[in-house]
């Protein structure tokens, strides 16, 4: 094939016929990849067992093209006749916005139009979208406004083998769905479950409620069955198959480029070391091709990519041409977006990744991938209440899919930093999700969903009852359930309008009646991202110093509150001078001179818009508690009061929800002040429980304020 660049050599008539060279070429590379693919061979034999199956699993090796695909396939085929659109879930976004952009680029259209994307807080799609990617979460969404998800003729849920607690609960939906769509009469009345529902449900908006709104749809007639496919290339083919009544499995053959596995030959004492030491192996020793290496969250991305910076410095000069790219969920999209973008030719890029590259993704240049085999995963305990962040291994499949990276446009090679047999003792898949977080959040959802018998939906694999039963609590404690286990109105219904956790839901609308509405919103923004502060350990006092002026005696939430507000002080006032780009580098400067991480200041940021949004759609009143920010530790109360603790005469606390003896981090305003009685955000468990965001207040105010709890206690 020409490149570009020799044909640049050639007179042209004008840039115009070089740019439309260079787009034919393009195009044309991407249709002989398109035919290259092992999936390619298949596609009349997948169609038709579409056809025959209302329900199919495929199994099909990483990168021999289900994703980007099958989806096409099936518009050719017809399946988008009629307005009809295949929708795509993703466990993650950035995986549905990278694969949109590509099938939008294949199909040689522009994205948001035949293909588009859907995420939270983010829509690329229009009436003529036809192939649409979302979310898992964003689909569940949907179903609220939607219940027959009448636009869909396929749904496909991909990288099912991840068991995100969205994918199994929209298994479950969607389920029920099917059913009901195929036994829908041609006035779209269901016959099973009389007017009502699908999944038992009505619509969240009230005016879209139970009898009216889809009736008066007629394509939700019989000839419009949904079918459902199920997709992974490490799937357990056989619980999906069963959980769907027998459905049939089909297994791709073939997958496109080799990749090589290395094991280490003895266990890592310091697996961050020997990534380290991986990927200065790979930079100086191996052929040209980008570096992809798995982390376990933020704070280990941004430390993994300072000692890289450091020990470039120490090599010779020729060969420090790295790039360093971080990508983590907590990062803006646009900057996530560097990680896919070509590094300049020559550099080599390495990207620092969490596990959300460890699906769906195609980075173009990955040809190596360091994976260290640890994963950061939720972990709760029912009994407490609690949930953590806990770093384990991973299971079989995900080191899989991480191989899988690799070996995309070219033969690659991937060094697991663990030796062989270790891999042997993996588990096959990982614990599903559901089995392992707080449920208050889905619970929320299917309730609006109109599902009234939790433990009794038809979950792929259930929940265990003490967890069901802890979130229910939860739940009615914060108010979103009456006595009867209804979902109430309004608070209920709000709480799962907003896209938040139900205890930060709760939280702003609570805010507004408080009139501390704004301030609640920043902290909600704030909590919602990593570590704030940075505070490097070589600079330990400087760090402490510069953020004092932040701080606040009355604890950390209020200290997260300054930090937003002088940061958006020194924008506005730069703001009339300067253009967007320099108001980010003077951000950038201003947060390196206070310690604070830039990083997830913008994050925060950007949060806050979008919640803010939110709040201004619902109608919550806006409003701010000005200096009086007693009004504002008392809504703190009224939210958090699940997370209260008292300080017993050791200096410990005693969480009063669960029983457990905490300790405030040392990264606390608080951390020495220790007063009585503390409301906190955060958990986390290391060789101690420490307590992180927290807020001193008047133990008296729990019972005033939260006596649906408190009250019962005493
Ligand atoms: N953005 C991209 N740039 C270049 N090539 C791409 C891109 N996206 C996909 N491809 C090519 O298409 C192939 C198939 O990708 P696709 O995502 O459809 O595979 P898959 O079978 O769904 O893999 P996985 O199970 O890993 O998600 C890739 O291996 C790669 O060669």
């Amino acid at each position: 094939m020409p490149s570009v660049a020799r044909r640049s050599h050639q007179p042209t008539a004008n840039g115009n016929d070089k740019s439309s060279n260079a787009n034919r070429n393009r195009r044309q590379n991407i249709a002989q990849q398109k035919k290259s693919l092992p999936i390619a061979s298949v596609e009349k034999r997948l169609i038709e067992e579409v056809r025959k199956n209302d329900i199919l699993i495929i199994v099909g090796e990483t990168g021999s093209g289900k994703t980007t695909q099958i989806p096409q396939f099936l518009f050719d085929a017809g399946f988008c006749r009629e307005g009809k659109v295949v929708g795509i879930t993703q466990p993650r976004r950035v995986a549905a916005v990278t694969v949109a952009k590509r099938v939008a680029d294949e199909c040689g259209v522009d994205l948001g139009q035949k293909v588009g994307y859907s995420v939270r807080f983010d829509d690329s799609t229009s009436n003529s979208t036809r192939i649409k990617y979302m979310t898992d979460g964003l689909l569940l969404r949907e179903a609220l406004l939607d219940p027959y998800l009448s636009k869909y003729s396929v749904i496909i849920v991909d990288e099912a083998h991840e068991r995100t607690v969205h994918t199994d609960v929209l298994m479950g939906l969607l389920k029920n769905v099917q059913l009901a769509r195929s036994n829908s009469t041609s006035d779209g009345r269901h016959l099973n479950n009389g007017d009502k529902n699908v999944n038992g449900f009505m619509s969240l908006d009230k005016d879209n409620g139970q009898n009216g709104n889809f009736l008066k749809k007629d394509h939700r007639d019989k000839s419009s069955p949904l079918k459902l496919i199920i997709m992974s290339a490490s799937l357990d083919a056989r619980t999906f198959s069963e959980y769907f009544g027998g459905a049939k499995a089909v297994h791709i053959q073939g997958r496109q480029f080799p990749v090589d596995i290395f094991y280490t030959r003895h266990a890592e004492t310091d697996y961050l070391d020997a990534a380290l030491i991986t990927i200065f192996q790979v930079h100086l020793g191996e052929a040209p091709g980008d570096i992809l290496v798995f982390l376990t969250g933020q704070e280990e991305i941004e430390a993994v990519e300072r000692l890289i910076n450091e020990r470039l410095t120490k090599i010779p000069e020729g060969s420090r041409k790295l790039l360093v790219v971080p990508i983590f969920a907590a990062l803006p999209s646009e900057q996530q977006m560097r990680a896919f973008a070509p590094a300049p030719s020559e550099f080599r890029k390495v990207i620092l990744a969490t596990n959300i590259a460890e699906t769906s993704v195609t980075i173009p240049g990955i040809k190596y991938v360091i994976d260290p085999g640890l994963v950061k995963a939720r972990s709760y305990d029912p009994g407490k209440g609690m949930e953590s962040l806990i770093v384990v291994p991973t299971s079989k499949s995900q080191a899989l899919q991480r191989s899988g990276r690799a070996g995309r446009e070219g033969p690659g090679k991937c060094f697991r930093l663990y030796p062989e047999n270790e891999f042997e003792k993996l588990e096959d898949s990982t614990m599903p999700e559901i089995k392992r977080c707080n449920l208050s959040n889905v619970i929320l959802q299917l309730k609006a969903l109109g599902v009234d018998d939790i433990l009794g939906f038809d979950f792929i694999e259930k929940p265990s009852r003490a967890a069901i039963i802890k979130s229910l609590e939860q739940l009615f404690l914060l108010g979103a359930l009456t006595d009867d286990c209804q979902l109430s109105d309004p608070v209920g219904r709000q709480m799962a309008r907003l896209p938040l956790d139900p205890v930060y839901s709760k939280a702003l609308i609570l805010a507004s009646q408080f009139n501390c509405l704004e301030e609640m919103l920043i902290t909600v923004a704030m909590l919602s991202v990593e570590s704030i502060f940075y505070t490097p350990r070589d600079k330990y006092e400087e760090a402490r110093t510069a953020t004092k002026c932040f701080g606040s005696p009355e604890g950390d939430h209020i200290t997260l509150i300054n930090v937003y507000r002088a940061a958006n002080d020194l924008l506005e006032k730069r703001t009339m001078e300067m253009n967007k780009m320099k108001s980010e580098k003077v951000l950038r400067k201003w947060c390196k001179e206070n310690f604070i991480n830039s990083r997830s200041l913008r994050h925060a940021r950007d949060i806050h818009r979008q919640i803010k949004g939110h709040a201004e759609q619902m109608g919550l009143s806006l409003a701010s508690c000005g200096d009086d920010m007693l009004q504002f530790r008392r809504c703190l109360v009224a939210s958090f009061f699940l997370n209260a603790a008292v300080k017993q005469p050791d200096g410990t606390y005693r969480a009063l929800a669960s029983g457990q003896v905490v300790q405030i981090h040392p990264s606390s305003v608080l951390f020495r002040k220790k007063p009585e009685c503390i409301i906190f955000n955060e958990l986390i468990q290391t060789n101690n429980k420490y307590v992180r965001n927290l807020t001193r207040v008047d133990y008296l105010w729990l019972t005033e304020l939260a006596p649906q709890f408190y009250a019962m206690q005493n």
